[in-house]
């Protein structure tokens, strides 16, 4: 049986007494790209960071590229991660960013210069790679933390709203990229608010409410099981409680839900409490791709 690139079984993240991701049983194939979206607060983040790495699981089990998330080591060669603010260095050009993060994976620098180079001409950045990343603007960053999130070619891919603040030509540019990046195998994970390029792209979305998944399914499948064939956008609203904009056949949200009951669950973690956020051993050292 083919590894998946990501699997999750009862992952569960609390902050004190708060649960933010509950008992989230996730299934992504190889060479996927699945849509995750929510509304704020709905535990997108929080589920990122723990399948990055940089957050511990309060319970459940998750794994990446056939690695234990609590293995940081293992997992962290295999992944790239764009989070919604790309860390970055103001005052590096972005080739020497991009340098210095090979540097820190082991990477064989002429290969990861040769990849940088071919990730800035796709961009578009060539131009500018030589200028201090403190000069740019912030879609230029944001093509920046992409070519950092990919120049050792990883296995799986976590962004974090990869377009926002992209011109209309460069967010078509990263849509292209994130399908050549699944013609490649490489398996996407897709965290975004708009959800045309969600549409456009995944192959499965899985909707976050609350902590729980709540649908999920191929988009054409929710819109047609949520709104009778609206929008994605009426099947969110369908499956995450507004009703105002779900479409003609607007049902509940166990219609188009993952289980009888997608709220059940709440406890799965094996852990009663993780304890406060700060506590010690809560927080994995979150390395070279947490914050600059
Ligand atoms: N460090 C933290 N300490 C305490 N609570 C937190 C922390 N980070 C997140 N939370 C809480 O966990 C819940 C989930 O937050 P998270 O950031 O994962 O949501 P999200 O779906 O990514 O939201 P958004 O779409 O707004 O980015 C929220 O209630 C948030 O307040």
């Amino acid at each position: 049986m083919v590894t998946p690139a990501i699997r999750t079984d009862g992952l569960t993240r609390r902050y004190g007494d708060e649960v933010a991701v509950s008992g989230l049983d996730l299934h992504v194939d190889r060479g996927a790209v699945y849509g995750f979206l929510g509304p704020n607060g709905a535990g997108k983040t929080t589920t990122i960071r723990m399948l990055t790495t940089l957050l511990r699981p309060s319970g459940g089990e998750a794994y990446v590229a056939g690695a234990d998330v609590t293995d940081r080591d293992a997992v962290t060669p295999n992944i790239g991660y764009l989070p919604e603010e790309p860390p970055l260095f103001e005052e590096l050009t972005a080739r020497e960013q991009v340098e210095y993060v090979a540097g820190l994976r082991d990477l064989d620098p002429e290969r990861a210069g040769d990849r940088a180079d071919r990730l800035f001409d796709r961009f578009g950045l060539a131009a500018d790679a030589d200028k201090r990343i403190g000069t740019y603007s912030k879609g230029m960053k944001q093509k920046a933390g992409l070519v950092q999130a990919l120049v050792h070619d990883p296995e799986v891919v976590f962004l974090d709203e990869p377009t926002s603040g992209l011109d209309p030509r460069a967010a078509r540019t990263v849509r292209e990229t994130l399908d050549d990046l699944a013609e490649d195998d490489v398996t996407v994970f897709l965290s975004t608010h708009i959800l045309p390029v969600v549409d456009e792209l995944a192959d499965t979305v899985g909707v976050l409410f609350d902590g729980s998944l709540v649908a999920e399914g191929a988009p054409e499948e929710l819109t047609q099981r949520a709104s009778g064939g609206g929008t994605l956008e009426d099947a969110f609203l369908a499956v995450t409680g507004g009703d105002d904009a779900a479409g003609s056949g607007d049902v509940d949200a166990t219609d188009v839900g993952v289980g009888s009951d997608p709220t059940s669950g709440v406890d799965s973690g094996p852990e009663a409490d993780s304890g406060p956020e700060g506590d010690s051993g809560s927080e994995v050292d979150s390395g070279p791709e947490a914050d600059s």
